[in-house]
């Protein structure tokens, strides 16, 4: 904490000032520019795409421009995660899970889950019939509000039936109402109470002992204990159950007496907890995006419209539909774009001593790459990043995924949610869109701006919703 003296070559960076390193200016940067992604921009223009700095006690270095970006992810020795109090005290003070363990644990636990979604929860109908069946959902309510009063908040209604199709994908069945409602203002508690950067006594862990309840320790563990708990009872619930679920799975391969030192029921907890914490906020809050510029947008809409009354003819779209949708599937891509260009890659930890860019790695490091370099960019090559069009993902006609759209990631340590996000987010907005017209509620101008809670997210607003 004391030290103000970086290592020898380091990466440059801002001055380290004891106990708090360089956490004020940060902090000063955030407040002019407005969001974290910027500031850590601004940085970047003064000393480069590798910026060193200290937070707390923690050497944090920040990974900025798409050929840095890339690199980071091609490196093994930069796979790992950071080992900190944040981190375990979401599992018992034990390093579980997926999102924040490494090593062998990490792989044998990984391998288990994409190897389960692509041969169990992907093939069998019943999970994209769930995804279907949560369209119809929210249409429904949409229709019953509307006769109400024609100015909702669609978000609300995403919630809970996106939540109730993610219990699927690890339990394999429906959940009841009311469990859904506590569980979903679990979730919700925790977007709004952990900051982007992380909670503060993961770079000051002595907070936890001085003002535990100041400090947000004691929600942040009061909630990951919660969400455990709801996973807890559905494991007792399945625990003879034989569905597509990753719950009823994992419990098949733990009985089997062959799967590895890495299987215990605790860790089957901590996998739900992180499946849970990693997808259900980001898929939310892209629908959130997207309908918030299919507001602003109307040529949009009709553009999509058309194409969906064309191919479906009226009836409801599938999964399968995608390829024969591809203006509704550039949609779906921009608005993960405009989600998640707005923040952070989950955090890497050097595993050992190591170079980067020509400066000196030290082993335990962090390393943060930043997705607004990315996704949202001249440089990476997005024409008016800014802007939301659909059409930037369409080449000659065709589907043309630009090589920086990588929201998900690549190499090891690869999202494992893409391709149920992907089919939720399309699903969802070409059910709605083939359903209603949306435009803003006279009176009541929307604009997109950055809300920074756990993921990226916008103000709540209300859209003025018609039967087509
Ligand atoms: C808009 C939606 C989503 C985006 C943009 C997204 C993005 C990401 C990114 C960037 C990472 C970190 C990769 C890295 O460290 O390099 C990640 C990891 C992860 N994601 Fe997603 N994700 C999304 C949805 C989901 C969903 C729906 C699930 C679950 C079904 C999920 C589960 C995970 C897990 C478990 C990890 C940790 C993987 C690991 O550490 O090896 N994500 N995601």
């Amino acid at each position: 904490y004391l030290d103000t003296r970086k290592p020898r070559f380091f990466p440059p960076g801002p001055a380290w000032f004891p106990i708090l390193g360089c956490a004020l200016k940060l902090r000063k940067l955030h407040v002019e520019t407005g969001t974290l992604a910027e500031a850590t921009q601004a940085l970047a223009t003064k000393y480069g795409p590798v910026v060193g700095a200290r937070v707390g006690r923690e050497r944090v270095v920040f990974i900025c421009g798409a050929k840095a970006i890339h690199e980071l992810l091609s490196r093994d020795e930069l796979n790992g995660r950071p080992d900190n109090v944040a981190t375990t005290s979401r599992t018992g003070g034990e390093r579980r899970g997926m999102i924040f363990t490494d090593s062998e644990f990490w792989q044998e636990q990984k391998k288990f889950v994409i190897r389960h979604f692509k041969e169990t929860s992907f093939r069998k109908e019943a999970m994209w019939e769930m995804l279907e069946e949560e369209v119809r959902s929210i249409i429904g309510d949409v229709k019953r509000a509307i006769e109400k009063n024609p100015a909702v908040d669609l978000h609300r209604f995403f919630r809970i039936h996106v939540l109730n199709a993610f219990c699927f994908l690890i339990t394999g069945q429906t959940s009841n109402h009311h469990e859904l409602i506590e569980l979903e203002a679990a979730i919700a508690h925790l977007a709004q109470s952990v900051p982007m950067a992380g909670p503060v006594f993961g770079k000051f862990p002595f907070l936890r002992y001085i003002c535990p309840e100041y400090c947000g320790y004691n929600k942040y563990v009061a909630i990951h204990e919660k969400i455990l708990a709801f996973f807890h009872k559905k494991v007792k619930v399945l625990k003879d159950a034989s569905n597509s679920g990753l719950i009823p799975s994992y419990l098949d391969k733990l009985n089997s007496g062959q799967s590895g030192e890495s299987f215990s029921e605790g860790q089957l907890l901590a996998l739900c907890l992180d499946l849970l914490v990693a997808g259900y906020d980001s898929i939310t809050n892209t629908l959130k995006f997207a309908f918030l510029y299919l507001i602003l947008h109307p040529d949009i809409q009709k553009k999509a419209q058309e194409e969906i009354d064309t191919v479906l003819q009226g009836r409801p779209p599938t999964p399968e539909d995608r390829p024969h949708l591809p203006y509704v599937e550039c949609i779906s891509l921009e608005s993960i774009r405009m989600f998640t260009g707005r923040s952070f890659f989950v955090p890497r930890r050097a595993t050992k001593d190591t170079q980067f860019n020509g400066y000196f790695i030290r082993k335990n490091t962090t390393l943060i790459g930043n997705f607004r370099d990315l996704l949202m960019d001249e440089a990476a090559g997005w024409h008016n990043p800014e802007d939301f069009d659909p059409d930037r993902f369409i080449r000659d006609g065709r589907l043309k995924i630009p090589i920086n759209f990588l929201p998900f990631a690549w190499g090891k340590r690869r999202c494992v949610g893409e391709m149920f996000t992907r089919a939720n987010v399309f699903l969802v907005v070409a059910g709605l869109l083939q359903a209603f017209n949306f435009e803003t509620v006279p009176g009541n101008p929307v604009t997109v701006e950055t809300v920074e809670n756990f993921t990226p997210t916008v103000n709540h607003y209300k859209t003025y919703v018609t039967l087509r």
